[in-house]
């Protein structure tokens, strides 16, 4: 049974108790809650998830990540806690908290080997995946970020119908190809209903290590297309930068680390936070 007064979306979504999917968890209080999609695989999803979740967690705000690539979970890795278990009772699954104290799930807390695959049916996966919004205690949440599986499938779809998905950030790479796919995934929200915040452009272009010229990676890029095809604001631009390619270190955790990663997202930060606080 759908639970209004618990609910991230309450007095914003239109839906009625009744006809909403949505089962909620009365002990949680999650304040917003946003997707991180892109439609395209490798595109940088996970990386920017764990990255935002650093800096929105740093400024004071209380963040959870939901990984709900079940099939291919990388937030344990990118947040070194690959060697972490989560337990639970029959209705109740503790999170895995980091270092910064993001609260974490993903399959791969629940599998005895990670290197074991998942080789679910699609609605067992789907199943799961509501169980991570209904049965892990996330308890207070300023933000909960879901990293999305590529494409506009069978998660991408249950995510959006069971859980109240309050906006979706799409990551996108330069690649006509790319624009496309992510294109999909941006009707797919529209289809759903949900707000897309804005696009982040990722691997866009290198930094000479010199001279710090900024090098283009691709000659046909389409960027300010595709922003204006789909009535999109671009929160940020990425370099292809070894920073993010080593996010998963252990050092990464460390000041100077933080501070470049900072640089590089802290306007479309900005941009989210103020699209949280006036949702
Ligand atoms: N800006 C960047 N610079 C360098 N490497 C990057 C950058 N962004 C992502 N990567 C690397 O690209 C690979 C894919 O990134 P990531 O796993 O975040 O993408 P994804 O979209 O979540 O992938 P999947 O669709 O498989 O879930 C990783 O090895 C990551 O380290």
């Amino acid at each position: 049974m759908s639970d209004c007064n618990s609910c991230p979306s309450r007095g914003s979504c239109g839906k009625d108790e009744n006809s909403c999917g949505v089962v909620n968890n009365p002990n949680n209080k999650i304040k917003y809650v946003m997707a991180v999609m892109s439609g395209k695989g490798g595109v940088g999803k996970s990386s920017l998830t764990v990255m935002l979740a650093r800096l929105f967690q740093r400024s004071g705000m209380q963040v959870g990540i939901m990984d709900a690539d079940m099939t291919g979970p990388s937030i344990p890795r990118l947040l070194a806690l690959e060697k972490e278990k989560a337990y639970g009772t029959n209705d109740a699954i503790q999170p895995v908290i980091d270092k910064d104290g993001i609260k974490t799930m993903s399959l791969n807390y629940l599998m005895d080997d990670e290197n074991q695959p998942v080789v679910w049916r699609g609605p067992i996966i789907a199943n799961a995946v509501k169980q991570f919004w209904t049965d892990v205690v996330w308890g207070e949440l300023d933000v909960l970020l879901i990293d999305m599986p590529p494409g506009t499938g069978d998660v991408p779809l249950t995510v959006m119908q069971s859980i109240p998905v309050n906006g979706v950030l799409m990551i996108s790479t330069p690649q006509p190809m790319v624009s496309m796919i992510v294109s999909k995934a941006i009707n797919m929200c529209k289809e759903m209903k949900i707000d897309v915040l804005g696009v982040i452009e990722n691997m866009s272009y290198i930094s000479c290590p010199d001279c710090g010229k900024r090098i283009e990676l691709h000659h046909h890029k389409n960027t300010e297309h595709f922003l204006k095809e789909n009535d999109l604001m671009l929160l940020a631009e990425l370099p292809m930068t070894d920073v993010i390619a080593n996010l998963r270190d252990e050092d990464n955790y460390s000041d100077a680390v933080l501070k470049e990663i900072e640089q590089l997202l802290s306007e479309a930060v900005a941009v989210l936070k103020d699209k949280m606080n006036h949702k």
